[in-house]
């Protein structure tokens, strides 16, 4: 019999639009097609492109992604205003977007509707997209600060009214993922439709809510290349993967995990920065060790200290064996890889006089190397130098 497959979340890449957000981006239009080329090689599901009505240039390059007829959805994001997705329609989207802020402050600063007056926009906007036969989400923006009651109001309007998909924003990212799991299991309850979760990572907790959210019955997340996005951003698209591949690698078996670090690596470059040092996965030091005790397991079984297998992401281990903190089965082994065999007391000496010379900076492995060769060439033969073969 053929196991079943799990349940698996469809990735919406927001980078194109909330990515464009982030106040180091813009995407010239070849960036933003290279991009899409690359993100839909990688296989996301859907890819969510700036309001054509932002600008001339936004139009114009929603037009040209749209014209690429990759295998993601282009969707984009656009205000429950009927000439805005007037205009969507005209630029051939698959999809759109729709929001509307619906907690108090955002009513008060943001548009200045009641519940019902952003319902009334709400469901004209969404008429006029079905009528198109395109597919519709709508999502409350600032979910996680709006009154319940209005919350559920709203959801279960534009459910009825047949809306594809509904969405949870935590738009501000003030949710936990147990405040997550409860809103999007209450919201499950609520509405027939799919449920998209977009999370901003104001408290550190973009990737645990989505991952809440995907638990809790959510089938849609956002995410953005390096997780970039107004303010801080949002859940990145790495840091997703490594999330739902420690669940289940199976709920990211679809995707082009080894094009993960040359996808970071583009965005990266667009925008102007490096990726973070403590990225999941492609991150410089994601899969390094340096401890002596985690040196000394991962020689014998890399699962010791690593959950992810670096392999899978097109990642290498490596070990940094010349700092003070290294220990003697990393000094072996590394002199091991230059064909120098040591006694036990030898490698003692040898790792001592690594830890000393590292205490004043860690060595960089050509200088471990020449610490290496140098004691070695103190020894009696046969001991130095033995054959690399
Ligand atoms: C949380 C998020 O990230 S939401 C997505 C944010 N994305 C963007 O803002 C896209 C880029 N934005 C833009 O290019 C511009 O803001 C535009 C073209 C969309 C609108 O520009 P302007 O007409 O000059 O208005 P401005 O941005 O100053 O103010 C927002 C307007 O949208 C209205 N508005 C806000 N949210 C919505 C909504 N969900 N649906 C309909 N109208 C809305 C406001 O009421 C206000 O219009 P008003 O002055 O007539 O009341
Ligand atoms: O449309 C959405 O669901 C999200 C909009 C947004 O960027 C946000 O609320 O932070
Ligand atoms: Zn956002």
């Amino acid at each position: 019999m053929t196991p079943t497959l799990p349940r698996r979340p469809l990735i919406v890449d927001t980078t194109l639009r909330e990515g464009e957000q982030f106040a180091a981006a813009h995407f010239s239009p070849e960036q933003k097609l290279r991009l899409a080329r690359a993100l839909d090689a990688f296989g996301v599901e859907y890819l969510e492109h700036t309001s054509p009505v932002a600008s001339p240039g936004s139009e114009r390059d929603l037009r040209a992604l749209v014209g690429l007829g990759l295998s993601a959805r282009v969707v984009t994001h656009v205000r429950c205003h009927e000439d805005d997705v007037r205009r969507a329609l005209d630029c051939g989207a698959d999809g759109v977007n729709l929001l509307f802020g619906t907690s108090a402050v955002l009513r008060e600063a943001s548009h200045g509707r009641s519940v019902e007056g952003l319902l009334a926009d709400a469901l004209a906007a969404i008429r006029l997209a079905q009528n198109a036969g395109v597919e519709v989400r709508f999502s409350c923006e600032d979910a996680f600060r709006t009154e319940t009651a209005d919350l559920l109001r709203v959801y279960t309007a534009v459910d009825a009214c047949g809306v594809d998909r509904v969405g949870v924003a935590d738009t501000v990212g003030v949710a936990t993922p147990r405040e997550v799991e409860r809103l999007v299991g209450t919201v499950r309850a609520a509405v027939r439709c799919d449920i998209e979760f977009h999370g901003h990572n104001d408290g550190g907790c973009a990737v645990a809510n989505a991952a809440a959210a995907f638990e809790a019955g959510a089938t849609h997340l956002n995410v953005t290349v390096l997780g970039i996005g107004e303010r801080n951003g949002i859940a990145p698209l790495s840091g997703l993967i490594a999330r739902l591949y420690l669940s289940n690698p199976a709920l990211v078996g679809a995707y082009d995990l080894a094009a993960l670090p040359a996808l970071d690596a583009l965005v990266a470059e667009m925008v102007g920065v490096n990726i973070p040092f403590n990225a999941c996965i492609t991150g410089e030091t994601a899969f390094t060790h340096k401890a002596g005790l985690h040196t000394n397991a991962v020689l014998r079984e890399p699962r010791a200290y690593e959950a992810l297998d670096p392999g899978v992401f097109g990642r290498e281990r490596h070990l940094l064996s010349g700092s003070r903190l290294t220990g003697r089965h990393a000094v072996a082994h590394r002199a091991a890889g230059l064909g120098v065999h040591l006694s036990p007391a030898d490698l003692r000496r040898l790792t001592a006089q690594v830890k000393a010379a590292a205490d004043a900076g860690a060595l960089a492995d050509a200088e471990l190397d020449a610490l290496i060769l140098a004691f070695a060439g103190t020894l009696p033969a046969p001991t130095a130098l033995a054959s690399n073969a």
